[in-house]
């Protein structure tokens, strides 16, 4: 079956979500920073707000695959199973001795406990009795296996352009790992098999968050604190060589946690609309790259605004005025306000509690489907991040 995704906006009809699970039980006061959530999240009300998430999208149309079912259905491809304990395994905390007891351990797991050992990591504790020094020398509460909290947020491990998939290399090492689940299920789900690879972890960084496809043959890449230039670049050279796009605008972004992808500043609600940080829509500039040949051509920086608009050969990229004084701007950004997901155009999905931000996307003729987030929210993300699209209609 061939996916294709060539913009935002565009009817969606596939997303890869992940309801929130055991692994959001991990964090503690002590390892929340590191593992990248702003708070400890209410688990039972975070899955309650993620499944009326999903049931939204699935009252529009959009089917729903959550990333767990599909983790379990590719462990029961032998190479698969044998591929994730090996990648666990290769973790150089472990030592020769703790690894053999791990891999007994997770020898003895059917498809579905592996896949939540894979996603909530692997405590101390919940080994059996073990010997050597690493064994010995842990504390029980330690991990031998990390969790992935924020396997919540599809939008970064994984991004569709056209035909292929991007199985992107994160930047956070809190993150790293949920790339080699992604990956796996690209490679070895029979809903996937035969799709091209764009990106690889391992490769320069870039994260999902930071892409947005602004029209068929532009995309637009953030890059601050989790997708270098080098990343931008080579992504673009990659694009190019698939045909996918003919420019790429690569955008700097603060490197700041509040601005961590282009997506939590910028996200589109129409072919020609994009809601914006309004602080920073007049100061935002973009590099125009252009498949050149050999080697892609790069000009700028000019206002984003006017590049990305003559990129998508239209007369402006309009930008939803959301009026608001700084403070509140600054407080619904924090909050997501600007990290909609389109369900169609002039159809998206946003945070009810960013209510001037989604007050004006209503006046401005775009419908919001606002759902409650105050548990989601608190890993620093929005619809936009929690989802990733795997098919879209043409977007006009
Ligand atoms: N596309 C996004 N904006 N994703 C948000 C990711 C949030 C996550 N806690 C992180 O820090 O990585």
């Amino acid at each position: 079956m061939a996916h294709h995704v060539d913009s935002e906006v565009g009817r969606l009809r596939t997303v890869m979500l992940h309801r929130p699970g055991p692994e959001l039980k991990r964090l503690t006061p002590r390892n929340n920073d590191s593992l990248l959530f702003d708070g400890i999240p209410w688990v039972g009300r975070a899955q309650e707000e993620h499944d009326a998430f999903a049931e939204a999208l699935r009252g529009r149309g959009v089917e729903v695959l959550y990333l767990g079912d599909l983790l379990t259905e590719t462990l029961s491809v032998p190479d698969a199973r044998e591929s994730a304990i090996a990648d666990v395994l290769a973790d150089e905390r472990l030592g020769q001795a703790l690894r053999g007891i791990v891999r007994a351990h997770l020898d003895g797991l059917d498809g579905q406990d592996l896949a939540t050992a894979l996603m909530a990591g692997l405590a101390h504790e919940e080994l059996r009795t073990g010997t050597g020094l690493a064994y010995m020398m842990m504390d029980r509460h330690d991990f031998v296996i990390d969790p992935l909290p924020n396997l919540l947020f599809t939008r970064d491990s994984s991004v569709w352009i056209g035909e292929q998939v991007a199985v992107t290399s994160l930047a956070m090492p809190a993150r790293r790992r949920e790339t080699s689940l992604t990956g796996l299920i690209y490679r070895h789900h029979p809903r996937f098999t035969a799709t091209t690879r764009l990106y690889e972890p391992g490769l320069e960084s870039v994260e999902g968050g930071d892409v947005l496809l602004l029209a068929p043959g532009v995309v637009a890449v953030g890059v601050g604190e989790r997708t270098t230039p080098a990343g931008a670049e080579r992504l673009a050279r990659r694009i190019f060589a698939g045909k996918l796009a003919h420019t790429v605008l690569a955008v700097p972004i603060a490197q700041e946690r509040a601005t961590m992808h282009l997506d939590t500043v910028c996200t589109m609600v129409d072919v020609d609309a994009v809601v914006m940080y309004p602080n920073i829509a007049d100061t935002l500039v973009a590099y125009t790259i252009t498949d050149d040949g050999e080697d892609p051509r790069v000009t700028g920086p000019r206002p984003f605004l006017a590049a990305a608009a003559e990129a998508m050969k239209i007369d402006v990229l309009r930008v939803i005025d959301t009026g608001l004084d700084p403070v509140t701007a600054e407080r619904e950004q924090w909050d997501d306000g600007n990290n909609t997901l389109a369900v169609g155009p002039r159809l998206c999905v946003a945070y009810e509690r960013n209510v001037e931000t989604n007050e004006r996307l209503m006046e401005a003729g775009i419908e919001v489907i606002a759902i409650s987030g105050s548990e989601l929210g608190s890993g620093r993300g929005g619809p936009r991040c929690m989802s990733c699209p795997i098919d879209r209609d043409g977007a006009d």
